[in-house]
């Protein structure tokens, strides 16, 4: 199984900048592995790799399995880091039209998301979507209180039994939550689901590894096995303490360069449609881990080719307060070759016999040279191939970089505290008592 690489020579730092850091990094590393560290109660993601509960991951592979004989559609009811995970790694390795795809050409359930905001419209249109098709719901809530899904849960359990009935209904529904406390919990003891847990020591953004994301990536058919293989890979890989060997500590350590030198945005780019969503996961990850004290960089994301020919002049020559790391992915799945046609109309014919990926490959190094001339630094993560083994390592990757980056940076990477404004002023304006 080959490495993920880290590039950073067009990072547009000088070498003592990158050894200035070392000693941070490496003290965020003692900080993280002794377990001394602020938000150290959140820590369970760390070496969950290495000790997750095996029977209950192998029921994970029997529900998603029993899930997929029943049901033509699952739906999965979450909000943030309880659907963020799934959806991204759902994304990345599917067929690009996983739902359109026939029973018989789809590995799986299809894949619905809900409960990732309040809008009426959105589930109204779902629940005419499931109408004629068998439905099983995973909800995930680790509080067990979040707004977004407890709407959308109330809403959906009830056309389930409506539909099936009460008691059939409740071998269609499977809760994710936490072992003992909160809402979901005590609805789910009491209605007799089945339910998997998210530890009380793993934060929702940190949580894809756990059966939060393994249930619904399971049933869309994707090898959890080899998934979690790489997660493992990585905490070993990861926790190598010379930098130099680390590429993950090194992405840690060049994103504090590049906020010390003042950049304030950093950009996750990619040039692939699948890998769109893991720059929301990731946004989540690094936004709620480091956005405190006043600090931290602003995360975005670029879709590439696509956002080229509409953000691509704001990167190009506007404010120089933001760096990009492309994700990349060496080797792709599926490819299409040029042809040559008699009129050259859109002066395409240079190009026959070429692939797509030829030409993707070289949008990708060219953009990198306009930005990097245009005084934007570039970091690039490549993952050999999308397949379940390096995705697995690569949300590991983040997720490591992102408690070295938070320490480096000086905030408790594992609190969220400022997500609860925006609630308290809406449960308010509601009238909630
Ligand atoms: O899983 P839940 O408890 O429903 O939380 C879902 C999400 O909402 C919260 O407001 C937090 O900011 C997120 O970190 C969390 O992932």
């Amino acid at each position: 199984m080959s490495k993920i690489k880290f590039d950073y020579s067009n990072s547009l730092t000088s070498a003592h900048e990158y050894e200035y850091f070392k000693p941070q990094i490496m003290a965020a590393h003692e900080l993280l592995h002794s377990g001394k560290g602020q938000g150290n109660d959140y820590l369970g993601w760390l070496h969950y790799p290495s000790s997750y509960d095996q029977a209950e991951f192998e029921r994970i592979k029997v529900t998603a399995k029993k899930i997929n004989e029943r049901a033509d559609v699952l739906i999965v009811i979450g909000i943030g880091g309880s659907y963020l995970g799934s959806k991204t790694v759902i994304d990345a390795l599917s067929h690009s039209f996983y739902n359109e795809l026939p029973k018989e050409k789809r590995k799986g359930a299809k894949i619905y998301f809900a409960g990732n905001h309040i809008s009426g419209t959105y589930l109204s249109d779902l629940l005419e979507i499931i109408e004629t098709q068998e439905v099983c719901l995973n909800v995930i809530s680790k509080s067990g209180t979040t707004t977004e899904p407890a709407i959308a849960f109330r809403i959906l359990k009830k056309a389930l039994e409506a539909k099936y009935g009460k008691t059939e209904a409740k071998d269609r529904i499977f809760a994710t939550t936490d072992a003992e406390k909160g809402a979901l919990r005590t609805l789910a003891n009491k209605e007799g689901y089945e339910t998997f847990v998210i530890p009380a020591n793993v934060g929702g953004r940190f949580s894809v590894i756990t059966p939060v994301g393994l249930l619904p990536i399971a049933v869309a058919g994707i090898d959890i096995d080899a998934l979690m293989q790489g997660v493992k890979d990585g905490e070993t890989e990861y926790s190598e303490t010379n930098i130099d060997e680390n590429p993950c500590y090194q992405y840690a350590l060049m994103r504090n360069v590049l906020y010390n030198k003042g950049k304030a945005i950093e950009v996750l780019v990619n040039y692939e449609p699948s890998m769109a969503f893991l720059a929301e996961w990731w946004m989540q990850l690094y936004g709620e881990s480091e956005g405190k004290d006043g600090k931290g960089l602003f995360p975005t994301k670029m879709n590439n080719t696509t956002d080229l020919h509409s953000m691509g002049q704001m990167i190009q020559d506007g404010p120089r307060i933001m760096f990009e790391t492309v994700v990349r992915v060496e080797s792709v799945e599926k490819d299409l070759v040029l042809e040559m046609e008699d009129q050259d109309l859109d002066g395409l014919n240079y190009l026959a016999g070429k692939k797509m990926s030829y030409v993707n490959e070289n949008a990708f190094k060219g953009t990198l040279e306009a930005h990097v001339d245009g005084r934007v630094p570039n970091l690039v993560v490549t993952i050999p191939q999308k397949d379940a083994y390096h995705f697995g390592k690569l949300l590991y990757f983040f997720m490591k970089a992102c408690g070295i980056s938070g320490y480096v940076l000086g905030v408790n990477p594992f609190d969220q505290p400022g997500v609860e404004a925006y609630k308290k002023n809406m449960f308010r304006l509601l009238g909630k008592k």
